[in-house]
């Protein structure tokens, strides 16, 4: 079968994107997989770097008022339904799936009029507005949560899934994955990120924590975020970081493995970030970002907060002291984690759907 895969922007659209490829690719060794994204986005480097062909459309996002940007979107968006129609014509693809993100949006609206079979997922409790239009138009709607029902009309096509992850999450052990890590074997390992885009706060309140570095009593795995590396650096003494045995990266390549290996989470409050922490079985200090569509991160991290898996800090309330204080205490305490063996893989549901016809 050929199925054409579309989802991008954020890391939080693409790795549930690439994590339901590989399951296809599992049960499909002879499937043909083509990936959709644009020129711009993350998507391009991780879904290649996944060992996925990628090609590009022309897509931007609109502003929820009327501006200038939006007639210039609306233009490129008219560019990209030709595109992502000379794609699906060539690629004749059985099955569209869009995993969110607004490059996916003429992809599977596209398919979806040609009559072939789509489905979308949704990785929030509360749905991005692509998804909310093409739900209209699809065959399946997977979720990730039963709460984001209520917000799409047609209710035949809604199928609760769970979050999908790429299957290192579920197979890597702590003593593989910390064998990549051998430079954290005599203090703890603490794994710091902000999604994929990094978090401005949470690298200002690390910041703060750091001055004193020396003293600390674990060493930091803290990703800035690309566009934040480079005014970390500038403002943090590189040396004196690398000497008390902390390091500082833009991005985390190999994110399975940090989070398997590491002793406690610091992070933002995305949906597949905390997909993959409860699938590590790792406690962890969620910061959710303030500015998400209905303050939909805070629910993310209050849910695991409720369920005993996660302190929360609300940005407003982010300092370096503070930070400092529950990151001693997430690694002093015992915490409770997810039991792993009572989850299926949301990835194997949405198989179970793309395999009926
Ligand atoms: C600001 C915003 O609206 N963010 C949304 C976006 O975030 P974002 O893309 O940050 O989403 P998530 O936190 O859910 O996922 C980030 C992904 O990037 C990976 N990663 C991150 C950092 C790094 O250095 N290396 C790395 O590999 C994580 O392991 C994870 O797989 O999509 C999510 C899923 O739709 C939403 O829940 C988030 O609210």
């Amino acid at each position: 079968m050929r199925y054409l895969i579309s989802g991008g922007g954020t890391g939080g659209h693409i790795y549930p994107a690439i994590a339901i490829a590989d399951r296809i690719v599992e049960a499909e060794p002879d499937a043909s997989i083509l990936f959709v994204g644009t020129q711009k986005g993350l998507e391009m480097e991780l879904v290649t770097a996944a060992g996925y062909e990628i090609k590009p459309i022309t897509v931007s996002y609109l502003k929820r008022k009327l501006s200038l940007h939006n007639v210039k979107s609306l233009g490129m968006l008219l560019k990209g339904l030709t595109e992502a129609g000379k794609i699906i014509r060539q690629f004749k693809p059985d099955w569209v799936i869009g995993t969110g993100g607004y490059v996916s949006g003429p992809v599977v609206y596209l398919a979806a009029k040609k009559g072939i079979k789509t489905l979308i997922h949704e990785q929030n409790a509360f749905p991005g507005l692509t998804n909310r239009i093409l739900s209209k138009h699809v065959d399946v709607v997977a979720l990730s949560f039963e709460e984001a029902a209520c917000h799409f009309r047609k209710k035949d096509r809604l199928v609760v899934t769970g979050n999908p992850i790429r299957k290192e999450y579920y197979q890597l052990t702590v003593d593989e994955a910390r064998k990549s890590f051998p430079e954290y074997d005599e203090k703890k390992m603490v794994l710091i990120a902000g999604g994929s885009g990094g978090s401005s706060s949470i690298n200002t309140a690390v910041h703060e924590m750091i001055k004193h570095s020396e003293e600390l009593p674990f060493k930091l795995l803290w990703a800035t975020g690309k566009n934040h590396y480079n005014q970390m650096k500038n403002i943090i003494d590189e040396q004196k970081l690398k000497q008390c045995g902390h390091q500082i990266v833009p991005y985390i390549h190999r994110m399975p493995y940090a989070l398997k290996a590491c002793d406690l989470v610091v992070c933002s409050a995305g949906a597949i970030t905390i997909a993959e922490i409860q699938a590590s079985e790792k406690y962890a200090i969620l910061i959710p970002k303030a500015y998400t569509a209905d303050n939909h991160q805070e629910k993310n991290a209050r849910m695991m907060e409720s369920c005993g898996f996660a302190t929360v800090i609300r940005e407003e309330e982010l300092n370096g002291a503070l930070l400092y204080q529950q990151i001693l205490n997430g690694l002093l305490e015992e915490h409770q984690v997810l039991e792993l063996t009572k989850v299926r893989p949301a990835v194997d549901r949405i198989w179970a759907h793309l395999r009926q016809d």
